[in-house]
């Protein structure tokens, strides 16, 4: 979770980049501060992975700035400046000669981290993404699935603990459950609960899992920047209605929590027991399959006549 009160570690201003005639990326500025999950969402071809690229230096800006812990990032090598900020991308890009455990080392070694403190990081990390490393660590890419692969390409990026994550698709290629589950297991990931993440992807329900700001792009430009349910319930303009039109009812599902819909249950409901924050489409899971199912199905109907009046009482 974001901490607004400390200085930003990421701020981009008046960002710029062209090819040829073309302006891909507009007049960009934003600032993240530190633990922030920012999602850069938008159409194909909106500009999504040069903004990313552009915080990293993998692309240089024909106009604006960008300053990682208040320091110009120009100032920097970019080579020194890209082993403090992790980077995944879609094509994963391991080294396909070198081991699991090599691939998730690259980093520590170039940064002169000890042998040993290498080989635990890589072993608790491998691990954690559920890839056990007596099974794994020695195994070549080509030796793993498209979902392994990913996992191994995350554990890269935080193998030297880098205070920022850049992820480009990260589970793009993935089929829709091992992404479901994939993105389950990195929400839920300790290592990442500090970390400022930058995150491109053209997936609307994983932007509103994931991000605390979505910024929306069009064009180049930015749409909107804001927290899932502003720019559900309070867009910006009717390309960002549009934008969710198709899915509006499952990202309220999503964006709605019990604490939304308690005023409007019946006394003495059992869904009261449930946590606050709970979305109520992981309330609606738990109703209809989850293990903690209460004993009646009654619940489903109050807490979808719950939704439609904490919607109403919703500004739009
Ligand atoms: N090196 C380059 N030279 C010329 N044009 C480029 C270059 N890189 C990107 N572009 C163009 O810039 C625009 C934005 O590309 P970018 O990859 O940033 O979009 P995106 O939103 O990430 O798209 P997608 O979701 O399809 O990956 C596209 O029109 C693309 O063709």
């Amino acid at each position: 979770m974001a901490d607004s009160a400390s200085a930003p570690i990421i701020r981009a201003t008046g960002l710029t980049k062209r090819y040829g005639p073309h302006a891909v990326v507009q007049d960009v500025s934003f600032a993240l501060h530190p633990g922030e999950t920012l999602v850069l969402l938008g159409p194909s071809g909106c500009g999504k992975t040069t903004l990313l690229r552009l915080l990293n230096r993998l692309v240089e800006p024909d106009a604006g700035t960008v300053e990682i812990n208040g320091q110009d990032v120009r100032r920097q090598q970019p080579e020194e400046l890209r082993r403090g900020i992790g980077y995944v991308i879609q094509q994963v890009g391991l080294l396909p000669h070198y081991s699991v455990a090599d691939n998730v080392a690259v980093v520590p070694r170039l940064l002169g981290h000890a042998p040993a403190a290498i080989e635990a990081r890589t072993a608790a990390l491998l691990r954690r993404l559920h890839l056990p490393p007596e099974q794994y660590a020695a195994r070549f890419p080509h030796e793993l699935s498209g979902g392994q692969q990913q996992r191994v390409g995350l554990a890269r990026a935080l193998a030297a603990d880098p205070p920022i994550i850049l992820l480009d698709e990260p589970f793009g290629a993935l089929d829709p459950v091992t992404r479901t589950q994939i993105r389950r297991d990195f929400r839920e990931l300790e290592e990442l609960r500090d970390k400022t993440i930058v995150l491109v992807t053209h997936d609307v329900t994983e932007a509103f899992e994931l991000a605390d700001r979505i910024m929306l792009l069009d064009a180049g430009r930015v749409q909107q920047l804001g927290t899932p349910r502003e720019l559900l319930f309070q867009s910006a303009n009717d390309f960002v209605r549009r934008f969710f039109a198709a899915e509006r009812l499952p990202l309220q599902l999503r964006t709605l929590t019990l604490a939304d819909v308690q005023p409007f249950l019946p006394p003495g409901s059992q869904l009261r027991e449930l946590p606050a924050k709970l979305p109520v489409h992981d309330a609606l899971e738990q109703l209809t399959s989850g293990p903690k199912r209460p004993p009646s199905s009654a619940g489903v109907g109050a807490l979808m006549h719950a939704f439609e009046q904490a919607l109403q009482a919703e500004p739009v």
